[in-house]
């Protein structure tokens, strides 16, 4: 039976719950549950604290994880990213009060708040930026500032609301991108059967999310500028209408091109244009 480790709790739970579900798995149905065995699928879930997942897969006890790219770097777990998911998206970055610093060899020999220190240290390490000392907190980093614990913080960035409210600014480049990702023990043999079961319906989900399937008619002498407009994964399927010189015409299209793309049809002659949500794929 295959071991998963699913986030019990913060930005990655919901997510990570609605896609397994979408995916056909069963999930659980109250939070107190932190095992459950999805018996058809022969698949047993753990729910377990985000964080904690590298370790447990690092170590092998689980075969998969589901986890953030900044919480498997920062656990320096013996773990590995094998499909980014695409939800909690966010950068890390370090921030300070205005005129703290500019750039991260600014940082130099100053004390840096944050719940990713293994994330910072490393890349103060990789920049040579020596002498900083890392206060190791829980959450809500960016008060810690206020309260004089640290010159500068390094945390999650998504829309950058709190630190406006804090006015606080962003200090340099990102130090990493993360979002959502499987993980699984380092060098795990990529040939197992029901890992690879379970990585082909998510990345079905993802699909099936990031397209729409796109129906219209044109007459048949445009068909060759239309299809050029949707181009399909493989190619589209054309056939003949009942009324002559006419031809419908199916293709998948990217779901966030769909309005731009029923317009460039529209200017070509194409009618009875639709765009329809696709429930479930194998591509
Ligand atoms: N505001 C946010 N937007 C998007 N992703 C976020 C946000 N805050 C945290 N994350 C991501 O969530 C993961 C951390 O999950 P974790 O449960 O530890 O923190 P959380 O989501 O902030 O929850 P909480 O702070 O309530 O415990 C990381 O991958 C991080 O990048
Ligand atoms: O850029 P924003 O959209 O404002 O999001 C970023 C904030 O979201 C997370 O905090 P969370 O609410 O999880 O609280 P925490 O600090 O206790 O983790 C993160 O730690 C930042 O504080
Ligand atoms: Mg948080």
């Amino acid at each position: 039976m295959l071991r998963i480790a699913i986030p019990n709790k913060g930005s990655l739970s919901e997510p990570a719950t609605a896609m397994l579900h979408e995916a056909g798995y069963r999930q659980r149905s109250a939070s107190k549950e932190l095992v459950i065995v999805d018996e058809q699928n022969d698949v047993e879930f753990f729910y377990l604290r985000p964080r904690d997942i590298a370790v447990y897969v690092g170590s092998g006890r689980l075969d998969i994880g589901i986890t953030g790219r900044d919480l498997l770097l920062d656990s320096a777990a013996p773990a590995q990213e094998v499909l980014p998911l695409g939800f909690a998206r966010s950068t890390f970055r370090f921030a300070g009060t205005p005129g703290t610093a500019s750039t991260v060899h600014d940082l130099a020999g100053m004390a840096i708040a944050t719940s990713y220190p293994g994330v910072v240290a490393k890349h103060l390490a990789e920049h040579g930026v020596d002498g900083c000392n890392l206060v190791r907190l829980d959450g809500a980093v960016e008060t810690s500032l206020q309260l004089g614990v640290a010159q500068a913080i390094a945390d999650v960035v998504e829309t950058g609301t709190t630190l406006a409210h804090l006015g606080l600014k962003v200090i340099g480049d990102p130090i990493m991108e993360s979002e959502g990702i499987v993980i699984r023990p380092a060098g795990a043999p990529t040939t197992n059967e029901s890992v690879t079961r379970f990585l082909r319906r998510l990345e079905s989900v993802l699909v099936a999310r990031a397209y729409v399937m796109m129906d219209y008619n044109i007459r048949t002498e445009h068909v060759e500028t239309a299809v050029a407009l949707t181009p399909g994964l493989q190619s589209p399927t054309v056939s003949p209408l009942h009324r002559d010189g006419w031809s419908a015409v199916r293709a998948m299209v990217p779901a966030d091109q769909a309005q731009r793309i029923m317009d460039a049809l529209e200017s070509v002659g194409a009618h009875a244009i639709l765009a329809t949500s696709i429930h479930a794929c194998r591509i």
